[in-house]
């Protein structure tokens, strides 16, 4: 085989502090990140929360230094992969694709049309699979698949997620005994799961299997670790005022003070670079809840980064791919078993549960409807232009 290309699929955070806004506004406008009835009220809606959120999101990012420093650590990871493939014998161009800010899909895709590329890998950099993460990002490559016959002829396989990857469990099992070896008592110390929340309905609804894939991740990473600690999982990040998938980080580590534990260890589960949610959520407004439930021993276990293990992960994972037959994008979903992206359901007429759930969602939208003329003193039609 010629030469290999890899796209390496990420979030993308705010370069500045200018960025927040309209970084907060495409994040919004996704509709595998909130899921309304209907189209339409996507943007207006997008740009409504965005604008709300602006101010104490920038105040976030200005605590770890301005922005976010998703964009170099992901191009870091980039180039000591390539680095570690050119190593193994097989030279690659890597390529980062950003769902919400830049470098942004559409960039890395005519970069890499533009080369003479004989194969590309699809690599997300989320371990598990949520629709509102690796399947966004897959929706997306979709579109931008059908619209461009070059791309039609280029060949390639995706990678859906790889949480049981040996190496990746080496390099999260390295990163916790590093933290847990400052102890005086290591063996004690609780190891603490904190995953990315995501709302229920995804899991429960539309059948995103992130749950059971993070569960199971949590489990495996202790095989590897082989300690005797006790260990939690527990979500964080969560956003609006739909449930969860629950226990809430914040509950769960004031339930661990309130049981007298005064070590902990900290473990993000759901993402493989230091971001916001790591530097300030956790380091910062976590670390905080604990300390007042009594836990006063409080570490927290880096992100994978550019760790040599977890490099070496990603190169297995790109040279095992190239190995076994190519993974189509539109097989991605059908693999995840019965994964519903937006919209979620077929309709069908009568008193079903699908009528159920767009009877609730329809009545909450009246309700954002009634909450913004509150706040604002006009109406959404007028809000959005309409009237
Ligand atoms: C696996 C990781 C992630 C999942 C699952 C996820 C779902 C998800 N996120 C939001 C809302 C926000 N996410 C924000 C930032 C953000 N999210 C992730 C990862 C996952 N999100 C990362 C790595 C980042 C940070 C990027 C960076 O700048 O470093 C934000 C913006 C930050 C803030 O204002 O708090 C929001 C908002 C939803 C609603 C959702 C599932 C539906
Ligand atoms: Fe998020």
């Amino acid at each position: 085989m010629g030469r290999v290309g890899v796209l390496l699929l990420n979030l993308g955070g705010p370069d500045k502090l200018e960025d927040v806004g309209p970084f907060l506004y495409n994040l919004f406008s996704d509709p595998e990140i909130i899921r309304l009835p209907f189209r339409w009220m996507q943007k207006p809606l997008a740009w409504l929360i965005a604008t709300r959120r602006t101010k104490t999101s920038q105040a976030n990012y200005k605590y770890i230094g301005g922005g976010s420093p998703l964009r170099r650590i992901t191009e870091e990871q980039g180039e000591a992969l390539k680095a570690q493939l050119g190593d193994l014998g097989k030279e690659a161009n890597i390529y980062v694709g950003m769902r919400y800010w830049h470098p942004y899909t559409e960039e890395a895709i005519a970069q890499l049309t533009q080369d003479n590329i004989d194969k590309l890998v699809i690599l997300p950099l989320y371990p598990q699979f949520s629709i509102s993460t690796s399947g966004s990002s897959f929706r997306l490559l979709e579109q931008l698949w059908q619209q461009n016959p070059k791309l039609q002829r280029l060949e390639y396989t995706v990678i859906p997620s790889w949480y049981k990857q040996p190496g990746y469990l080496q390099a999260m099992a390295e990163l916790i005994k590093e933290q847990l070896n400052q102890f005086p008592h290591p063996d004690g110390v609780h190891i603490f799961f904190s995953a990315h929340g995501v709302p229920k309905s995804y899991v429960e609804e539309a059948g995103d299997p992130y749950q059971q894939e993070i569960e199971e991740c949590t489990q495996l990473i202790m095989q590897t670790l082989n300690r005797p600690n006790p260990h939690v999982l527990a979500y964080q990040s969560r956003v609006g005022p739909v449930e969860w998938l629950q226990p809430y980080t914040e509950d769960a580590l004031k339930e661990l003070g309130a049981q007298g534990v005064k070590d902990l260890v900290v473990v993000p589960i759901s993402f493989v670079s230091e971001h916001i949610e790591t530097l300030q959520e956790i380091d910062i407004e976590y670390r905080e809840i604990a300390e007042e439930a009594g836990i006063h021993n409080f570490r927290r276990a880096a992100a994978p980064n550019t760790h040599p293990v977890f490099i070496q992960a990603l190169a297995d994972l790109v040279i095992d791919s190239l190995t076994k037959p190519n993974l189509k994008l539109s097989q991605v979903t059908q693999m995840k078993k019965k994964v519903k992206m937006y919209p979620q359901e077929r309709w069908e007429w009568g008193l079903t549960t699908s009528a159920e759930v767009w009877n609730g969602r329809i009545a909450m939208l009246g309700f954002i409807a009634l909450i913004i003329e509150l706040i604002t003193g006009q109406g959404l039609l007028h809000l959005i232009g309409l009237l």
